[in-house]
C-alpha cells in the first residue's frame, strides 16, 4: 500500500473492496449500451480519461460510433483526490458537433464517487448525456445513465489495475 502521510486515503476510507475482472467490466460495459441505445443516437463519444478510455472504446463499439474525444483531467493521486485540473478539453470539430453545449455528445467515464469529476465535466457540456458503468450515491445524481449502484464506503478495483494474487484460505486468517 502506496502510504505518503497519516490521513486515510480514499481507498482504505472506503473500507470494502469490490474488485471488477475484465469479464464483468465487459458485461456491465454491454449493459450500459442497451439502455444507451433507446436514449441516442449520439454525434460523438466523449471519454473523461483515464478510467472513461476503457468504457467509451466498447461502448462506441457497440453503438457504432467512431469519433471518440477525451476530456482529460486529473484529480485522484492513486487514491487520493487533489486538486480537479482539465489538462485538456474537447476538440472544436467536437464542440461544434455538440452545438457548443454538448447536445448529442455522449459522456462516458467508469464511474462517479463524489461528482467532483462528473460536476467538472457537466459543466463544460451541460446539455451532454453523462453515462458511467458504476455510481456511489453522492454521484449519482449527475449520472444520466449508469448501471450498478454500489455504496459510498465501496472502494472499485479496476481489472487495469489489478492483478491476480494468492489469497490464503479463510481458516488461515483471511478476511
Ligand atoms: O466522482 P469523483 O469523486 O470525482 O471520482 C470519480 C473519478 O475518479 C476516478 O478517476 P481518477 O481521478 O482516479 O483518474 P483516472 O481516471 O485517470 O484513474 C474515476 O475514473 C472517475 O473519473
Ligand atoms: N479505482 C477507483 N477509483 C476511484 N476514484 C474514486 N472512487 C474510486 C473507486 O471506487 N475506485
Ligand atoms: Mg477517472
Amino acid at each position: 500500500m502506496v502510504e505518503r502521510n497519516s490521513e486515510p486515503s480514499a481507498q482504505e476510507r472506503a473500507g470494502r473492496p469490490f474488485p471488477v475482472s475484465w469479464d464483468q467490466f465487459h458485461r456491465d460495459c454491454r449493459a450500459l449500451t442497451w439502455r444507451l441505445n433507446e436514449v441516442g443516437p449520439f454525434h460523438a463519444v466523449v471519454a473523461i480519461t483515464r478510467g472513461g478510455l476503457v468504457p467509451a472504446a466498447i461502448v462506441a463499439r457497440e453503438l457504432g460510433l467512431r469519433v471518440i474525444d477525451t476530456v482529460c483531467v486529473a484529480s485522484y493521486d492513486h487514491d487520493k483526490q487533489g486538486d480537479l485540473k482539465v489538462l485538456k478539453g474537447i476538440s472544436e470539430q467536437t464542440a461544434k458537433l455538440g452545438g457548443g453545449t454538448g447536445k448529442g455528445l455522449l459522456i462516458v467515464d467508469d464511474l462517479v464517487d463524489t461528482g467532483k469529476t462528473g460536476k467538472l465535466v457537466r459543466e463544460l457540456l451541460p446539455d451532454a448525456h453523462f453515462a458511467t458503468v458504476y455510481a456511489k450515491p453522492k454521484g449519482r445524481p449527475l449520472v444520466d445513465t449508469y448501471i450498478t449502484e454500489v455504496s459510498q464506503d465501496t472502494w472499485i478495483f479496476f481489472p487495469w489495475d489489478t492483478a491476480l494474487s494468492f489469497q490464503p484460505p479463510l481458516r488461515d486468517g483471511a478476511a
